[in-house]
C-alpha cells in the first residue's frame, strides 16, 4: 500500500492525499470526486446501469451535465426541441437520452435553450464549477483541461462514470510526478497551442504515460487561464491523463464572482487554502523536462498523431532515414493518408477548410487572437475563395461575449461562418465534417485518421495560425502577417469593445431539480440497501484465454482508430463487432473489406491481439473501444504499453491488457504470424506459447487480478465502503463547505439570427 508522501510534496501529492477515502491492501486508493461533468456520449450506458441496479446519483449537487458532441452548430433561431432540431437519428437519440436521464436522476443540465450550454470542458471553468484543489472527472479524455486551476482532473470511461454517479468515488492507482518547465520569453506569434504542440513533439504521445504533468516555469506563470487550459487540455495527447498548473493570483482573479465559486467569507477561506496548493521546494519528481521558450516556433502537425509536429518553417519528414521498421512504416502510412511528399515545405501545403473551435481553442482569447490576424491583413482581407472557414465558440456565453465585442462581425465580414456552441468539427459526430480527401487547418487537438470525417486530413494549429491559413489558403507563418505594419492596420480597423466575461455570467444559481423517479430519490448513502460484494456482475471472469492471436505492427493505436466516432452514438454496450478498426477493415470509398489482419483467416477468429507498437489505446476515453474488441471476440491485448484510460476500460469489461517488453511483444507477434495459438493465463500471470519456447511473464495489479479472476463488480465493492465515504463527506463539508450544495437553473437562450454571406455546407 503506497504510504502518503512524507516530506516535501508535489501539488499532485497534496490533492491526492486530501481525497483519499480508503486504501486497499493491494495499493488501490478509493479517491473522492468533487466534481463530475457529464455529456451525452459516454453517459447513457452509465445511467442505464444505475437504473438496472436501482441506484441513485449520490451527489447531484456535484454533477453538471450538458450536450455538446452531437449537437448541430447551425442557428438555433427556430429551435423548439431536440426532437425536431437534431436530424441524425442516433445523435438525436443520445441527446434525448441525456435529457431524460437528467430529469429522472435530478441533475442540473445546460441544454440547447440555455445560453450556458457549450463544450463540457468550457462550461465547468466558466461557471466556477471547476475549483483549485478539487478532483474533477468526466467521461471524456480532455478533462485534463480543468487541471489549469490546480485541480486533479482526468478522463474516465463509461463504467467509471457509473461508478462516480453511484458512489462519488473512483478506485485509482497513484501516478508518477512529472514536471515540465518552460522558461524565458516566447516570440511574437507563438502561443500556448504552439507550446503544447512543441512539448508533445518533444516527449511523444506516450511521453507522459502513467504521469500527472505539472507545468511550471515563467511561461506558464505568465499565461492567462485560457492559455493554461489549452495547455492542460492537450496533456492527454502527451500520454498523461492529467496536467496541472499551481493556482495563483491569475487563477483567483478568473474565479472570483463566477456563479459557482465560493462567496464572501467562504471565498476568503477557500483562497487561503488554495494558496497552499503548490509543489514544495525539494519535492520529488519522477521525470523533469526543461524547455527554453525561445526555442519554440509556431508549430503545426504534418501527420496523423499529435506528436507529428514541425515548425511552420520546416518540411514534411522523410521516412527513409528512420531505421526502426515500425516507426518508419507509421510515418509512411501517415504521409500516404495525409497525401504529402517528404521534403514539402509546410508553408506550401494548401487547405480546403479551416476550423476554429474545440475545447482546446474556442475561448474568448482564442477568438480575439484570430481576429487580430484578420485585422492585421487590412480592411478588405477575405478568406480565400477556395477555403471554407468556420468559427465555433465554446459556449453560448462566449458567443455572446464575442458578439458584444464585435469579433463576430470581423469574422463574418472576412467570410468566416459564425456558428453556435458545440464540439463541431473537432470530431464530426455532428453534421460539421470534412469530406474524403479534404485538408483542414484546425485548432482542435487530434489529427488522427478520419477524426474530422472519413478520409479528412487535419493539421493542428493555433487560432492565430488558423486565421492566417484561412486568409492565405495555405499553412502560413503568422509572424509574417503580424509584421511591422500590423499594429497600424489593427488600429485602423473596426473599434472592438473589450467586454468582461462577468457581464454575461448573470443567470441565477438554484439547487439541482428533484429526481423524478421515487427509487432514485432514495438516499444513496443508505447502507441498508447495499448489494453484497459478490453481487452478480455483467462481467464474465477472466482466468485463461487460449486461442488465435492476431499480430499488429502499429505504434500509438488510438481509440479513434479502434472505433471511429460514428459508432459512439449507441445507447448500448454491445453490437460493435463490425465497428472494430472500421476504417482499417473497410475501404471507406468502396465499402469493401480490406486485407487488414482481422479480415484474414485465421485471424477473423482471434481472441488475442498482439501489438508490437507502444501506447495501444491512447487518446479518447471511449469505452466503446473495449466493447468493440470484446464483441469481436478479443479478450486480451498484449502490447509494450497502453493508454491508461483504455487499460481501465478494458478491465472494467473483464478484458485483460497484458504489458510486456517490446522484444517479447515482437516474439509473440511472430508466433501469431505463424498462426500459432497463444495462451494467456491470469492466475499464473504468463503467456504460454505452443512452440516450446518459455512462457512470457507479466504483472497485473493484485486487486484488479482478483476482480478479473472472480468477475467482481467494482461498484458493489465500493458501496461496502459507504461508512468511509460518509465520514469523508463530513470532513469535506467541514473543511471545504463551498463544495456542497450548488445548483443551476436553465433559461432561454437569446439567439441572434446568423446571416452568412457564403452558403456553407459542412
Ligand atoms: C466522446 C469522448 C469519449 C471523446 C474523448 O474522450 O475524448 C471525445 O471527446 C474525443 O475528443 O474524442
Ligand atoms: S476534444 Fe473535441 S470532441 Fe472531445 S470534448 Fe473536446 S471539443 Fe469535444
Amino acid at each position: 500500500m503506497p504510504a502518503p508522501v512524507s516530506g516535501p510534496r508535489t501539488l499532485y501529492d497534496k490533492i491526492w492525499d486530501d481525497h483519499v477515502v480508503d486504501v486497499n491492501d493491494q495499493g488501490l486508493t478509493l479517491l473522492y470526486i468533487d466534481r463530475h461533468l457529464v455529456h451525452e456520449v459516454t453517459s447513457p450506458q452509465a445511467f442505464e446501469g444505475l437504473r438496472n441496479a436501482e441506484r441513485a446519483v449520490r451527489r447531484p449537487d456535484c454533477t453538471l451535465a450538458t450536450v455538446d458532441h452531437n449537437v448541430p452548430t447551425h442557428s438555433r433561431k427556430n429551435f423548439k426541441a431536440i426532437d425536431s432540431f437534431v436530424d441524425e437519428p442516433d445523435s438525436r437519440a443520445q441527446c434525448i437520452a441525456l435529457e431524460d436521464n437528467v430529469k429522472e436522476f435530478g441533475l442540473t443540465y445546460f441544454g440547447l435553450t440555455d445560453r450556458r450550454q457549450g463544450i463540457v470542458h468550457i462550461i465547468g471553468p466558466e461557471q466556477g464549477f471547476t475549483l483549485p484543489g478539487t478532483t474533477v472527472v468526466c467521461g471524456d479524455s480532455h478533462t485534463s483541461t480543468h487541471g489549469a486551476f490546480g485541480s486533479l482532473a482526468f478522463g474516465i470511461g463509461t463504467s467509471e462514470v457509473e461508478h462516480v454517479l453511484a458512489t462519488q468515488t473512483l478506485l485509482q492507482k497513484k501516478g508518477k510526478n512529472m514536471r515540465i518547465s518552460v522558461d524565458g520569453q516566447l516570440a511574437e506569434g507563438v502561443t500556448s497551442k504552439d507550446v503544447i504542440l512543441h512539448i508533445i513533439g518533444l516527449i511523444g504521445t506516450a511521453g507522459g504515460t502513467g504521469c500527472v504533468i505539472e507545468y511550471a516555469g515563467s511561461v506558464f506563470r505568465g499565461f492567462s487561464m485560457e492559455a493554461r487550459m489549452s495547455v492542460c487540455n492537450m496533456s492527454i495527447e502527451a500520454g498523461a491523463r492529467a496536467g496541472m498548473v499551481a493556482p495563483d493570483d491569475i487563477t483567483f482573479a478568473y474565479l472570483k464572482n463566477r456563479p459557482l465559486a465560493p462567496k464572501g467569507e467562504a471565498w476568503d477561506r477557500a483562497e487561503a487554502y488554495w494558496r497552499s496548493l503548490k509543489s514544495d521546494e525539494g519535492a520529488k519528481w519522477d521525470a523533469e523536462i526543461n524547455i527554453k521558450a525561445e526555442d519554440i516556433p509556431p508549430t503545426v502537425t504534418w501527420g496523423t498523431s499529435p506528436q507529428d509536429v514541425a515548425p511552420i518553417t520546416g518540411v514534411v519528414p522523410d521516412p527513409t532515414i528512420i531505421t526502426d521498421a515500425t516507426k518508419r512504416s507509421s510515418i509512411e502510412r501517415a504521409l500516404s493518408y495525409m497525401g504529402l511528399q517528404p521534403g514539402t515545405k509546410m508553408e506550401d501545403i494548401s487547405l480546403d477548410k479551416v476550423f476554429i473551435g474545440s475545447c482546446t481553442n474556442s475561448r474568448i482569447e482564442d477568438l480575439r487572437s484570430a481576429v487580430r490576424v484578420i485585422l492585421a491583413m487590412g480592411p478588405d482581407a477575405k478568406v480565400v475563395p477556395t477555403v471554407q472557414a468556420m468559427v465555433v465558440p465554446g459556449s453560448g456565453l462566449i458567443k455572446q461575449q464575442a458578439e458584444v465585442e464585435g469579433l463576430d462581425a470581423v469574422f463574418k465580414r472576412a467570410g468566416f461562418d459564425w456558428r453556435e456552441a458545440g464540439c463541431s468539427m473537432c470530431l464530426g459526430m455532428n453534421p460539421d465534417q470534412l469530406s474524403h480527401g479534404e485538408r483542414c487547418a484546425s485548432t482542435s487537438n487530434r489529427n488522427f485518421e478520419g477524426r474530422q470525417g472519413a478520409g479528412g486530413r487535419t493539421h493542428l494549429v493555433s487560432p492565430a495560425m488558423a486565421a492566417a491559413a484561412a486568409m492565405t489558403g495555405k499553412l502560413t507563418d503568422v509572424r509574417k502577417l503580424l509584421n511591422a505594419d500590423a499594429d497600424a492596420k489593427i488600429a485602423a480597423g473596426p473599434k472592438l469593445k473589450l467586454a468582461s466575461a462577468f457581464d454575461f455570467l448573470t443567470d441565477p444559481v438554484l439547487p439541482a431539480p428533484k429526481p423524478q423517479t421515487l427509487s432514485h430519490a432514495q438516499n444513496a448513502s443508505d447502507s441498508a440497501s447495499l448489494p453484497p460484494a459478490t453481487a452478480p456482475s455483467a462481467v464474465a471472469p477472466f482466468v485463461i484465454v487460449k486461442g488465435i492471436a492476431a499480430p499488429l505492427h502499429v505504434e500509438n493505436v488510438d481509440t479513434d482508430k479502434i472505433i471511429p466516432k460514428q459508432f459512439l452514438k449507441t445507447l448500448k454496450r454491445n453490437g460493435l463487432a463490425d465497428a472494430l478498426f472500421y476504417e482499417l477493415r473497410t475501404d471507406t470509398k468502396t465499402g469493401k473489406k480490406t486485407d487488414f489482419v482481422l479480415n484474414r483467416e485465421p485471424y477473423t477468429q482471434a481472441k488475442i491481439l498482439v501489438c508490437t507498437g507502444n501506447n495501444f489505446g491512447c487518446g479518447s476515453s471511449r469505452e466503446h473501444a473495449a466493447w468493440s474488441l470484446n464483441d469481436f471476440g478479443i479478450r486480451t491485448v498484449i502490447a509494450p504499453s497502453f493508454g491508461e484510460i483504455f487499460q481501465n476500460n478494458a478491465m472494467q469489461n473483464g478484458m485483460l491488457p497484458v504489458q510486456v517488453p517490446v522484444g517479447d511483444a515482437k516474439d509473440l507477434a511472430s508466433d501469431a504470424e505463424a498462426g500459432l495459438e497463444l495462451e494467456v493465463d491470469l492466475e499464473k500471470m504468463e503467456v504460454r506459447r505452443l512452440n516450446g519456447k518459455p512462457p512470457v511473464p507479466f504483472m497485473v495489479n493484485p486487486f484488479r487480478r482478483h476482480c478479473l479472476l472472480n468477475g467482481l463488480d467494482d461498484i458493489a465493492l465500493t458501496l461496502q465502503k459507504d461508512e468511509s465515504i460518509v465520514s469523508f463527506e463530513q470532513r469535506r463539508s467541514g473543511a471545504w463547505p463551498w463544495l456542497d450544495g450548488l445548483g443551476y437553473k436553465g433559461g432561454k437562450i437569446p439567439v441572434a439570427p446568423a446571416k452568412v454571406s457564403k452558403k456553407m455546407d459542412w
